[in-house]
């Protein structure tokens, strides 16, 4: 079984790529970083260490890597043959590989129309049907109905927190015991893959998406947010200071709230599930930074549909006010500087040019005088 996987990065390492190992897959990984890639073909294989007190290794193996700048002929290729595709590469690079995914796909049908899965596993919702989008977009009119027939994108949600890699082996990869994979059942063709142990096949995806996005990010973006405004650069550390620690668990109340009327989820075990997540942020084992967790796209986080807006929006929706807590997160988000985080640099600049109000406006897409709005802006 021949597995492609883009994004040779710390979830793509420490989480797909060893479950699809587990599975029994062949993996090709397909990155754009050169150093990664030769060295999977020249190790061909790599560490996983669970971040607890056992740090138990895993060996991932059974793996090559294809660089797609210097070899896109070789991946389109691969992606012919392959049983299976998943992705990890953050949502703005999915309209970059979809190039690289059609290619595949309209050489796969020159000799087969046998069904093939593609799954993005990143943080947002629909992740898989965005890139589906962009690939149907790139196809010829003549071969779109057919490859839209073969190839299904269910769309996952995936939770396993990998922090920035500092091991001496550069493969290496620390990761926290806890994982859960969520993908959506109707949405396959052919065959469901049978990846035992790692995968929850779910009828709809929307309930497990929002929850972990709700929930994990928003909290983990909390902690950032607020962690860089009392000046912590640590995760772990952030999450020691009370200030930070109380609106994480009013927050995330917040949202918790939004779920259990929205799904029905139970809410002792709701409870429980945000209970343990704030736990996960204080692994003594791994350490994580501010600057992953709150950067790597500030402004799109602020995103209607993302981990905070999104949540507030529906807040406002069910109980007709803003949620307090949850208006001081992102309060907080608007105050994030970082000049080497490019979508940072951009937001401080929005905000001098236009002021709060009007860059909310146009980050989150709600109106001026939305209670997200005028809320946030009383805690700022
Ligand atoms: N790290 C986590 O804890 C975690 C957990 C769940 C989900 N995710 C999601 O997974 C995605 C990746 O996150 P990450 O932490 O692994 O990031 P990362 O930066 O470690 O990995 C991304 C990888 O994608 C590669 N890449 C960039 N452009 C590419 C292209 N055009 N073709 C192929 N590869 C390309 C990068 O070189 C990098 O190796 C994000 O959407 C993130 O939200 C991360
Ligand atoms: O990956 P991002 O940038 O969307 O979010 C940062 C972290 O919250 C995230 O990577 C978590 O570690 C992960 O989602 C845990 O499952």
């Amino acid at each position: 079984m021949l597995a492609v996987h883009f994004g040779a990065g710390n979830i793509g390492r420490g989480f797909i790529g060893a479950l699809l190992c587990d599975a029994g897959y062949h993996t090709t990984f397909i990155d754009v970083n050169k150093e990664i890639i030769d060295e999977i073909n020249e190790k061909k294989q790599y560490r996983v260490i669970l971040a607890d007190q056992n740090q138990e290794e895993i060996v991932v193996d059974n793996i090559s890597g294809i660089n797609s700048i210097e070899e896109p002929q070789q991946v389109a290729d691969t992606i012919a043959r392959a049983d299976i595709v998943t992705a990890a590469v953050g949502p703005t690079v999915l309209p970059i590989i979809a190039k690289n995914i059609a290619e595949g796909l309209l050489k796969r049908v020159e000799t087969t129309t046998k069904p093939i899965n593609i799954i993005a596993c990143e943080n947002m919702v629909g992740g898989s049907s965005l890139l589906r989008e962009k690939i149907l977009e790139l196809l010829p009119e003549e071969k779109r109905v057919l490859i839209d027939e073969i190839a299904g994108f269910p769309n996952s949600a995936v939770d396993r927190i990998v922090p920035n890699q500092t091991n001496e082996q550069l493969l290496t990869v620390a990761v926290e015991p806890y994982y859960e994979w969520a993908v959506e059942k109707p949405a396959f063709k052919g065959e469901v893959p049978k990846i035992n142990g790692g995968v929850t096949y779910v009828e709809d995806l929307k309930p497990y998406i929002e929850r972990k996005l709700y929930t994990v990010n928003a909290g983990h973006a909390a902690a950032a947010y607020l962690g860089n405004m009392y000046g912590y650069q640590k995760i772990e550390e952030a999450v020691q200071d009370d200030r930070v620690q109380t609106i994480i668990n009013r927050a995330l109340k917040e949202t918790g709230d939004v779920l259990i009327t929205l799904y029905h989820f139970d809410k002792t075990e709701h409870d429980h599930y945000r209970n343990k997540i704030i736990g996960r942020f204080t692994n003594p084992y791994l350490s994580d930074e501010v600057t992953r967790v709150g950067g790597r796209g500030p402004i799109r986080k602020l995103g209607a549909n993302d981990r905070l807006i999104g949540p507030a929006r529906q807040y406002v929706e069910q109980f007709q006010h803003a949620p307090e807590n949850l208006s001081k997160v992102i309060a907080a988000a608007l105050k994030y500087e970082n000049r080497e985080d490019p979508e940072a640099v951009t937001l401080q600049e929005m905000i001098k040019e236009k002021g709060y109000q009007r860059t909310l406006e146009e980050i989150t897409g709600l109106a001026a005088d939305h209670p997200v709005i005028t809320t946030v802006l009383k805690h700022l």
